[in-house]
């Protein structure tokens, strides 16, 4: 079948940030709404534009527990306290030369100016309220709407909802929200070599750690997962396992088999029923990563992602590729990946012709960071990777050198 897309890499590696593009560009949202419930709405997208629905606060109200009262009324003599206003109550008036006992987020009452807290305040032995220090108009006083008024932007479509812009919906009363469907995706390994955990191994067997890993970075209320199971190195398997997923899913992710070995039949079986995009990123761990498509093209048909089989390589191509396309395709415009520079706490013979994707731990016993390696680096050593901070990003044909400032990626920003 015709690839179809403008420009297909054949030859050499892709630069990591270039792939990332690549993938950010291929990310076309799903198409599909669905009413969820605020409680169901964690991890979601919205796929509208939220409006307040209120204005916040509602009223001009308390941020101490304390004195409201008029300043102009201050007076050596003191103020006497001829209110009560808890929170919930209703917007009273102040009478005249007197203040009123007021508590935290309770309306503060027509003709005061200010909330004097109470550790500011002593009261005599008539129980007079007595200021000390000095207060502004306006103090201690949250303002009807300062937050937010009724009408006005809210949230955006394509936010992912979590726990504060949940919370803040929940303030505006919202009880449900509009968010894009599920993304359904596909996932398979190949690998005659493979068995599930808990079978029982014969000589030569691994257990699939891969699909274990990659089910858990999908475990996500935006993703449904196909699972595909294991599959062997055959053609006739692959081809209609990936017809199945072409037919099902909105994105396909399988890992092992996209070498260069005759037993890599992955790219083969993808070119029978699509196209390869790009094959090859200058990354280390994580070089075979493929991009690919079922179907016509990549803009019109299924996107396929090939992750290496080699564990770490795997784990590298979601964090750093594959992430941003399936935040794309829920309807986020994915985060741009934060890099900060760390010093490096070892030297170490840098990667010759792609970036290297260090597992360290970061180590702030000195009081700024160093990174350290995690453990072992090979790309089947998921140890190191188990146990790492973050990765040590090093530029191509860069040796490490002890002390020396480094690109570093945090862990976090892969949660999910
Ligand atoms: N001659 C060359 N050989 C290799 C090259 C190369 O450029 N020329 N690239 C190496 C790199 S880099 C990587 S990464 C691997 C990727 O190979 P494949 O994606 O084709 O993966 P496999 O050959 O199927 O497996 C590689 C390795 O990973 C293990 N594996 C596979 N699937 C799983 C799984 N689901 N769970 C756990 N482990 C898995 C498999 O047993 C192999 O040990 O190729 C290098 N070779
Ligand atoms: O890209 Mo491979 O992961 O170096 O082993």
């Amino acid at each position: 079948m015709n690839c179809g897309c403008a420009e297909v890499v054949t030859s050499g590696l892709l630069d990591l940030f270039d792939a990332r593009e690549r993938m950010i560009a291929a990310a076309r949202p799903v198409e599909g709404h669905e009413r969820v419930a605020l409680g169901d709405a964690e991890g979601r997208v919205l796929a509208d534009d939220v409006a307040a629905a209120l204005d916040l606060p509602g009223v001009d109200n308390s941020a101490m527990d304390g004195y409201a009262l008029c300043l102009a009324e201050l007076c050596p003599a003191g103020l006497p306290v001829v209110q009560r206003v808890p929170a919930g109550a209703g917007v009273m008036h102040l009478p005249g030369g007197g203040c009123a006992r007021i508590f935290t987020g309770a309306p503060v009452p027509i003709g005061a100016d200010a909330v004097v807290p109470q550790e500011k305040v002593s009261l005599d032995a008539e129980g007079r309220v007595h200021v000390e220090g000095e207060f502004a108009e306006g103090a201690n006083i949250r303002r009807r709407g300062e937050e937010s008024r009724a009408g006005t932007p809210l949230l955006s479509a394509g936010t992912r909802l979590e726990a504060a812009a949940i919370a803040l919906l929940a303030s505006h009363g919202i009880a449900e929200v509009t968010v894009r469907r599920r993304v359904k995706i596909a996932l398979f390994s190949t690998g005659d070599e493979l068995i599930e955990p808990g079978e029982r191994r014969a000589p030569g067997q691994i257990f699939d750690s891969n699909r274990a890993m990659l089910k858990a970075l999908m475990a996500h209320p935006g993703v449904e997962l196909i699972d595909q199971g294991v599959l062997l190195d055959d053609p006739l398997d692959l081809h209609q396992a990936l017809g199945r997923a072409r037919d099902e899913a909105d994105l396909v992710v399988c890992s092992g088999g996209v070498s260069v070995g005759e037993e890599d039949h992955v790219r083969p079986a993808i070119e029978r029923l699509g196209g390869i995009a790009f094959h090859g990123v200058g990354i280390k761990p994580g070089k075979p990563f493929a991009l690919g498509f079922l179907g016509d093209s990549l803009a019109a048909g299924t996107p396929l992602i090939a992750l290496p089989g080699n564990p770490v390589a795997s784990l590298v191509g979601w964090q750093f590729l594959a992430l941003p396309l399936v935040q794309g395709r829920q309807g986020m415009t994915p985060p741009a990946l934060q890099r900060f520079p760390v010093t490096a706490g070892f030297s170490r013979r840098g990667p010759r012709g792609r970036r290297e994707l260090l597992r360290v731990v970061l180590d702030w016993s000195d009081g700024t960071p160093v990174a350290r390696l995690a453990g072992g680096q090979g790309s089947h050593m998921l140890s190191a990777a188990s146990q790492a901070h973050g990765y040590l990003l090093v530029d191509a044909d860069t040796d490490v050198e002890e002390q020396h400032a480094y690109g570093y990626c945090p862990a976090a920003q892969f949660g999910r």
